[in-house]
C-alpha cells in the first residue's frame, strides 16, 4: 500500500486578502465517485499560460474545516490502530502554510487539530473496547513527545533548562529500530490529562517569530501515542506518531537574523535529506541516506510500520509560488512510495513458543521490508482498499520509510513491547522449548485470572526477565545520567561542543556494534567529567567497563576517579567535622582547584582508547582533545572555610536536631519535603536553584539534610544562600 497523501490549501490570512490566489483545487474527470477534489493546479512560474497539476488522494480547499479533515482522513485509521497497526501522520509544507494549525489547531472546539481529535477518538475507543469486552480488555495510553531542533533531540516533557546542550542521544537497537535514549514516557489516562500535558509540552517547543510566520515552529515535533491493550491472554501494543515538521524556508524572503538562519539551515537541511531519502527510495537505490539527519533517521527507522497519512499544507498566494511547487513535487514523489504493512501481533501472555526462537518483542522476526516505488503514480484509497478486503484480515500496514537492513535474530528479545512476542507458559516451557515456532492454535489461560501481573511473570523465561530488567536499568541509568548532566550544565565552548557532537556521531555510527552502549556510557562519562561531576562520570565509566573487558586504560581511569572522589570526601569530612558527606554532595561541580586537577588528568584521555586493533580507535581519537576548559560560571572554592551558621539570638550552630533553633528546624523541614514549590518560596531561591536542590535531594535517596552545613554543601547552594533562606523565615513563637 502506498503512503496516503492529501493536500490542504489554507485560507487567506488577514494580510493576504488582497493578494493573488494561484493554487486551486479541481476534481478529476477520471474519478467521479470521489466527492472531493483530487487535483491541485498551479501556474508555471515562468509563464502563467501554462499550469501544472498534481493528483492526490484528496484535496482540502480553503473552506475545509478541521472536523472534515479529521473525519475523512484520520478517523477511519483509529480502528486499525486498535487492530494492532501503527499509524503515522505527517504535516509537511513550507513555513506558514498551516502545519501546526492542522496538527495542533486552536483552542476552540471547532479549531482543534488532528492531534487532540485523534486523542479524543482514542479515548472514546478505549472506553468502547473496555465496554464491549465487559472489562476483559484494559487499554492503557502513554505519551512520548520530543522535538528535533538543529539536529538535536529534546524531550518536550522536560523544561528547556533541563536540556543537555547536545540533546538526547539516539541509537539503533539490535531490533533495527531507532531509539531516543532517555525519553520520558507519560502514562495518560484521560483526555483532560492529555490536554494538560500537551499544552505544557508545547510551551517547551522551540518557536519564534519570523517574517513569514509570527509563531513559526523551529523544530520538528513528534508525539508518540502508545496504546496497550491488555487481556488475560494477550498484550497488544500499537503506536500513533504525529509529526509536525518544521517548514522549509526561503531565506531570501525571511529576513532571518543569525540565530533564525542557523535554525533555518538545520530545518532546510533535514528536509532536503528527507527529499533525498524519498528520491533514493523511488530510484530503488540500495543506500537510503536516512542517517544524514536525525529527523530522517528517527522517522525512517522508528515509525516505519503501519498506516501513513501525509498532509501537505499549501498557502494559496503567489508569494509562495516556488515553495508551493517544490512542496507539490516532493509530495508527488512521496505518494509513489509503496510500503509494506506490518501488523503488531499481540503478545500471547501464556503461549507455548520459546522466546529465543521467536525473538519476538524486539520484532527481530519482522524483517523490515525495503520500500518500492509504485508503478502507477496514484495513491491507494484506504476506504476502497477496505472494501476490497471485506471480511478479510487487513494486509500488513504501510509506512513512509524503511531501510533494507534485516534485523538480527540474535540478542536480547525483550527491548520493547510494540512487536510481537509469544509468552511462554512456565509449566510447558521445558517440553515446548524445542517446539516449532509457528503460532499455537490455542492460548493458555492462566488459572489465576485475577492476577494479571503474576500471570505475566510466570509466562516469561528467567532469561527474558533478566534481559528486560538489564535493559530497563541501562535505560534508567542513561536517563538519570542525562538528567543529572542537565542540571545547571555550564555553557560549553563551541569547540568542546563540536567535539562532543563529533564523538556522539562516531558513537552513533557504531551503534550496530555490540559495544555501542559502552561507547554511549563513555561519552556520557566524558560529558560529566567536563562538567566536573566526578561521581556521575565514575558511574558511567563503570557501566562502560563490561563492554571493554580488560581495558587497562579504562580501569586505570576508574581507579583514579575513585581515588579522587575518596580524597575529596575525606577533605570535605575533615572540613565539616560532621557526619560524612553524602554522595550527592559530590555531584556538585568540582571547585576550581580540583577541576584543574581533572583537567590535567584529562590529558591522558587517550588512555580511554579501547584495546589496540579495536574498531573504536577512531572514535576515541578525539577524546584526547577533551580538555576541561574553565567555564564562565564562577565555582566555589572548596578551600574556603565553611560558614558557621548562627541564629539571630547568637545560639551556635548545632547538628543535633533537638538543639537546633526553630528557624533552622523549619528550614530543614522545608528542604526535606523535596517540594519544589515550598523550596522556591524560600528567600533567595529561584526556580532553578529549587530545582537543583530537589535533584540533589532525590540523588540522596532517603537521606535527609540534617544540618545547615550539609545544606550548604548541596549543589547550587552556599553558606550565603543558606543564611538568606534561614533569615527569610518568620517563626511564630
Ligand atoms: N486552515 C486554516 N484555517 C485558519 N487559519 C489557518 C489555517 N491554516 C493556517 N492558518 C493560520 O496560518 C498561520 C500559519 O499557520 P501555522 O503556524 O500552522 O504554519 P506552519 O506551517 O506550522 O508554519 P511553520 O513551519 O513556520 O511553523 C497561523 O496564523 C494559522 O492560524
Amino acid at each position: 500500500m502506498s503512503v496516503r497523501v492529501v493536500a490542504r490549501i489554507r485560507p487567506l490570512l488577514k494580510h493576504e486578502l488582497d493578494k493573488d490566489t494561484i493554487v486551486t483545487a479541481e476534481s478529476s474527470t477520471d474519478d467521479i465517485t470521489k466527492d472531493r477534489p483530487t487535483i491541485v493546479r498551479l501556474p508555471n512560474p515562468k509563464t502563467d499560460s501554462e499550469s501544472f497539476s498534481f493528483q492526490f488522494s484528496s484535496v482540502y480547499e480553503q473552506e475545509a474545516t478541521q472536523q472534515e479533515l479529521f473525519d475523512s482522513e484520520i478517523s477511519p485509521t483509529v480502528k486499525h490502530l486498535f487492530n494492532g497497526f501503527d499509524l503515522s501522520i505527517f504535516a509537511h509544507g513550507c513555513t506558514g502554510t498551516g502545519k501546526t494549525h492542522t496538527m495542533r489547531g486552536g483552542k476552540t472546539l471547532a479549531d482543534r487539530g488532528v492531534i487532540p481529535r485523534l486523542l479524543s477518538a482514542i479515548y472514546r475507543r478505549c472506553k468502547k473496547v473496555e465496554k464491549d469486552t465487559g472489562g476483559a480488555t484494559q487499554v492503557e495510553v502513554a505519551l512520548e513527545y520530543f522535538e528535533i531542533y538543529c539536529d538535536r533531540v529534546y524531550d518536550l516533557f522536560e523544561p528547556p533548562e533541563k536540556r543537555t546542550p547536545s540533546g538526547l542521544p539516539i541509537r539503533d537497537s539490535s531490533k533495527g529500530k531507532t531509539v531516543v535514549v532517555g525519553l520520558t514516557e507519560k502514562p495518560c489516562a484521560t483526555l483532560k490529562e492529555f490536554e494538560q500535558l500537551y499544552d505544557q509540552a508545547n510551551v517547551n517547543r522551540s518557536t519564534s517569530a519570523t517574517k513569514l510566520n509570527a509563531h513559526s515552529s523551529r523544530s520538528h515535533a513528534i508525539l508518540c501515542v502508545k496504546i496497550t491493550q491488555i487481556t488475560e491472554d494477550t498484550i497488544r501494543v500499537s503506536r500513533a506518531s504525529c509529526i509536525d515538521l518544521a517548514g522549509s524556508e526561503d531565506n531570501r524572503r525571511t529576513d532571518n537574523n543569525k540565530e533564525r538562519l542557523v535554525e533555518s539551515s538545520a530545518i532546510n537541511k533535514s528536509l532536503f535529506v528527507l527529499a533525498q531519502c524519498v528520491d533514493a527510495i523511488n530510484k530503488k537505490q540500495t543506500r537510503i541516506p536516512y542517517r544524514e539527519s536525525k529527523m530522517t533517521r528517527i522517522l525512517s527507522l522508528g515509525q516505519n510500520s503501519g498506516l501513513t497519512v501525509m498532509i501537505l499544507n499549501l498557502a494559496p498566494t503567489r508569494a509562495y509560488h516556488l515553495d508551493t511547487l517544490a512542496s507539490l513535487n516532493f509530495a508527488s514523489r512521496t505518494k509513489k512510495i509503496e510500503v509494506s504493512e506490518v501488523e503488531n501481533d499481540p503478545i500471547y501472555r501464556a503461549m507455548t513458543k520459546p522466546l529465543a526462537a521467536t525473538s519476538s518483542i524486539g520484532g527481530a522476526t519482522i524483517a523490515r521490508q525495503p520500500l518500492r516505488p509504485l508503478a502507477a503514480a496514484h495513491n491507494a484509497n484506504m476506504q476502497e482498499v477496505e472494501k476490497k478486503k471485506q471480511g478479510q484480515k487487513p494486509n500488513k500496514a504501510f509506512s513512509v520509510y524503511s531501510d533494507s537492513r534485516k534485523p538480527s535474530t540474535r540478542g536480547s528479545n525483550l527491548a520493547t513491547l510494540n512487536q510481537p512476542i509469544r509468552r511462554v507458559d512456565t509449566h510447558k516451557r521445558a517440553a515446548e522449548s524445542s517446539a516449532s515456532t509457528s503460532r499455537p492454535t490455542k492460548t493458555y489461560r492462566s488459572a489465576d485470572s485475577t492476577s494479571r501481573a503474576r500471570g505475566l511473570e510466570s509466562a516469561m523465561t528467567k532469561e527474558s526477565i533478566e534481559a528486560m530488567i538489564s535493559q530497563r536499568i541501562d535505560e534508567k541509568l542513561a536517563e538519570k545520567a542525562l538528567q543529572d548532566a542537565a542540571v545547571s550544565a555550564p555553557a560549553l565552548s563551541a569547540e568542546l561542543q563540536r567535539r562532543l557532537d563529533d564523538l556522539e556521531h562516531r558513537v552513533e555510527a557504531r551503534d550496530d556494534d555490540k559495544s555501542g552502549p559502552g561507547l554511549q556510557f563513555l561519552l556520557m562519562g566524558k560529558q560529566h567529567l567536563t562538567r566536573g561531576e566526578e561521581v556521575s562520570a565514575l558511574r558511567m565509566f563503570q557501566l562502560a567497563l563490561p563492554y571493554f573487558p580488560g581495558n587497562s586504560r579504562l580501569e586505570t581511569k576508574i581507579a583514579k576517579l575513585e581515588e579522587s572522589i575518596r580524597s575529596r570526601q575525606k577533605a570535605v569530612s575533615a572540613m565539616t567535622h560532621a557526619a560524612p558527606v553524602q554522595a550527592s554532595n559530590l555531584m556538585a561541580p568540582l571547585p576550581l582547584k580540583q577541576r584543574k586537577l581533572v583537567s590535567g588528568d584529562e590529558t591522558d584521555d587517550d588512555e580511554f582508547a579501547p584495546p589496540d586493533g579495536s574498531d573504536h580507535d577512531e572514535a576515541y581519537a578525539s577524546d584526547s582533545s577533551f580538555k576541561f576548559k574553565k567555564p564562565a560560571r564562577k565555582t566555589k572554592s572548596m578551600t574556603k572555610k565553611l560558614p558557621i551558621f548562627r541564629d539571630q539570638d547568637g545560639a551556635a550552630y548545632c547538628t543535633n536536631p533537638e538543639d537546633q533553633t526553630p528557624r533552622t528546624t523549619r528550614l530543614l523541614k522545608i528542604i526535606n519535603t523535596k517540594d519544589i514549590a515550598q523550596i522556591k518560596a524560600l528567600k533567595g531561591v529561584g526556580a532553578k536553584k529549587a530545582d537543583a536542590i530537589v535533584n540533589c535531594l532525590v540523588d540522596m535517596d532517603d537521606e535527609e539534610v540534617r544540618d545547615l552545613q550539609m545544606l550548604a554543601m548541596l549543589k547550587g547552594v552556599g553558606g550565603k544562600s543558606v543564611e538568606t533562606m534561614r533569615l527569610g523565615l518568620t517563626i511564630e513563637l
